[in-house]
């Protein structure tokens, strides 16, 4: 049996029903159902039972491993958290079997176990049962992201993206599409409904100049002012492809788009290891290369965040030394 292969098809089925959840959630869903954090993201009934649900898999199957998850159960709890809590619970079980139903008390524990502060020794997971909470909110792009780190190494990846077109050549066709990446061992795509898995690989462009940037969205998360003076350094003459959440890491991955910046639009924003973990290694594993925007790993062995980093830059392994050297110089002269 290859290396981590239980770990591999427990990710994989944690996934794709937090997946389901999400899209159930997103068929139902009412824009009231929605609340503010205060870090003003929205989190919405989805990242509750999403973790809630990844969380029951990995204890099940895992019971000695810790998770750090994104959300906790606090605002689901007493009587301020009684409506959400209550659509939580329905929406949870909605997608489970009869014999994995949860009661609301369940759901919190599940939830809480995303607690861990992560760190260099031993193995954790981490989770971001939602990413790019907006994408989901607006019909676009969000992943459900999963990743097995062992002493402060990324070592397998699963990511659900229930709206990305399972064949890029057919945009309308069949959407819902699953990656899994399991280190030394190659980066893989299958749809939502066939476990028939297939290679992925990044495009083989040698030239800066055939290169698509795949950008965020929210010009909030990475400066898209930054990511043209970039371009233009690269000769890039083509549109950029904008889209919500890790998507980018496997549009990238699969030769999509070929160049993922995350350029930093603050200066005391700290990434979260959940934000990158899977997709970095989806990346590497697919033959791509990825550090943060000083050409250092990404470091994954701190604790939550990624602490020691600043900012991701990840691409094509022939234009990567290229595209770090324009990302630098356009950073260094706003410095
Ligand atoms: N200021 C700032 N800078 C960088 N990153 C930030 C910032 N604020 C939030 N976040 C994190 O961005 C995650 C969503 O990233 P996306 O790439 O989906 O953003 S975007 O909507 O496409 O712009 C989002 O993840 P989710 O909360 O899981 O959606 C946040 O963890
Ligand atoms: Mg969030
Ligand atoms: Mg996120
Ligand atoms: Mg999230």
């Amino acid at each position: 049996m290859s290396a981590l292969a239980t770990e591999r098809s427990v990710a994989i089925q944690a996934v794709l029903q937090a997946s389901r959840v999400c899209q159930s959630v997103f068929q139902h869903l009412v824009a009231n159902e929605t609340l503010t954090k205060n870090d003003k993201s929205p989190v919405t009934v989805a990242d509750f039972s999403a973790q809630a649900i990844i969380n029951t898999y990995l204890h099940k199957a895992f019971p000695n491993d810790p998770i750090v998850g994104e959300e906790d159960s606090k605002d689901l709890r007493g009587d301020a958290g009684k409506i959400l809590r209550e659509k939580v619970h329905s929406l949870t079980n909605g997608v489970l079997d009869e014999s994995e139903k949860l009661s609301e008390d369940q759901i919190l524990e599940a939830i809480d176990r995303g607690n861990y502060a992560g760190g260099a020794k031993g193995r954790h997971w981490a989770l971001d049962p939602i990413d790019g909470t907006k994408g989901f909110l607006r019909g676009g792009q969000y992943a459900v992201c999963l990743a097995l780190i062992v002493d402060g190494q990324v070592q397998l990846g699963v990511m659900g993206t229930p709206n990305l077109p399972v064949d890029p050549a057919k945009p309308d066709g069949e959407k819902g599409t699953l990656f899994i990446t399991v280190r030394g061992q190659g980066a893989f795509q299958r749809s939502f409904s066939t476990p028939t898995e297939t290679k992925i690989h990044f495009s083989d462009i040698a030239t800066t100049e055939e290169a698509t940037f795949c950008e965020s969205v929210e010009a909030g998360h990475s400066s898209h002012g930054d990511a043209a003076e970039i371009a233009k350094l690269l000769g890039i003459s083509r549109p950029s492809v904008r889209m919500d959440s890790q998507a980018k890491y496997c549009s990238i991955s699969r030769g999509d788009g070929d160049i993922y910046l995350r350029l930093p639009t603050s200066k005391t924003y700290v990434e979260k290891i959940w934000d990158h973990a899977s997709g970095s290694l989806l990346v590497t594993e697919a033959g791509g290369k990825v550090t943060d925007v000083n050409g250092k790993p990404l470091d994954f062995s701190i604790g939550r965040t990624l602490e020691a980093n600043k900012g991701v830059v990840a691409a094509n392994t022939k234009i990567f030394d290229r595209v770090l050297e324009s990302v630098q110089k356009v950073l260094s002269s706003k410095l």
